[in-house]
């Protein structure tokens, strides 16, 4: 490994070390692992603890890649859909960790870049806390700088019709996501669907709106949430792999907890070794 891949990953361990240490509490019954590179020091870290700390917790896969890592650690495991019940709806989680690709100021996130988005989005809405951790490459002031395409989750049939709405949407050249070098042809997701990678200019927050602008497309550039409303409505569209709108503790006690997509906490692993915390 080179140097600098060697502090990226001792940053990412660092980030994920700290996060578990900070928010999974023994009492803990149901946690949610999400996918991606830096994930896989959280479950390292979780299994640090020894079995008397997390032999009463059951952890929840985010699709194929955190199903192994769980397994393979000898964690106990349930899907999202087999929580039990408490007057007919499912446990919430009490924590979930996933990576990001891009985190802006507000704590709004890009994720799917490993093409995992729908069941992360799935398992963060179902927990009480939901906690990004990554390194600082990561760290952004506006979603679409760095990491500048937003994936997108859609049913292989409805591809050329998505495309062609993206690019009216102001999208320059969105394109199907290949699933080369390890697969021929388009990258297939966990729930068979594909990824298209749409790219947008830098993304703007709430706070870089005057009071007479709506969000749609000024200079070019949308606002998170006004365009994620427009993405979901185009049929063929499963799901985005932008993460917005509230954090969970912002949405607790204000019915919007559908809307409940942020972290309430993004960890940085920094190439000084230390661990930044962005809270909410
Ligand atoms: O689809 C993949 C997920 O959203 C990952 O959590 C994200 O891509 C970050 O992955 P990594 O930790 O490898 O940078």
């Amino acid at each position: 490994m080179s140097l600098a891949v060697d502090l990226i990953e001792s940053s990412k361990k660092l980030a994920a070390y700290r996060a578990v240490e900070d928010h999974l509490l023994p009492s803990y019954k149901f946690v949610g692992i999400g996918s991606g590179s830096t994930v896989v020091y959280v479950v390292e870290a979780i299994v640090s603890k020894g079995p008397a700390f997390y032999s009463g917790m059951t952890f929840v896969p985010t699709g194929s890649q955190s199903k192994g890592l769980i397994k393979t650690a000898g964690l106990s495991m349930c899907y999202v859909d087999e929580r039990p019940t408490v007057n007919g709806s499912p446990v919430a989680l009490d924590v979930a960790f996933d990576g990001a690709d891009e985190v802006d100021e507000d704590l709004n996130l890009i994720k799917g870049g490993g093409a995992c988005l729908f069941q992360e989005k799935l398992v963060a809405t179902a927990a009480n806390k939901f906690i990004a951790v990554a390194d600082s490459r990561k760290q952004s002031p506006r979603l679409c700088t760095k990491w500048k395409t937003i994936p997108i989750e859609v049913l292989p049939l409805a591809a050329p019709d998505v495309l062609r709405r993206l690019r009216a949407m102001g999208s320059p050249s969105p394109t199907v996501r290949s699933g080369l070098p390890s697969k021929a042809g388009e990258c297939v997701t966990d729930n068979g669907m594909w990824i298209i990678d749409a790219p947008f200019s830098p993304l703007l927050i709430r706070k870089d709106l005057s009071s007479t602008e709506d969000g749609c497309g000024r200079n070019g550039s949308w606002e998170i949430q006004t365009l994620a409303d427009e993405l979901l409505k185009v049929p063929g569209i499963i799901e985005i792999g932008l993460f917005y709108g509230f954090n969970g503790n912002q949405a607790l006690g204000l019915g919007k907890e559908l809307q409940a997509q942020k972290p309430v906490a993004a960890y940085f692993g920094m190439p000084d070794g230390q661990v930044q915390v962005q809270n909410a």
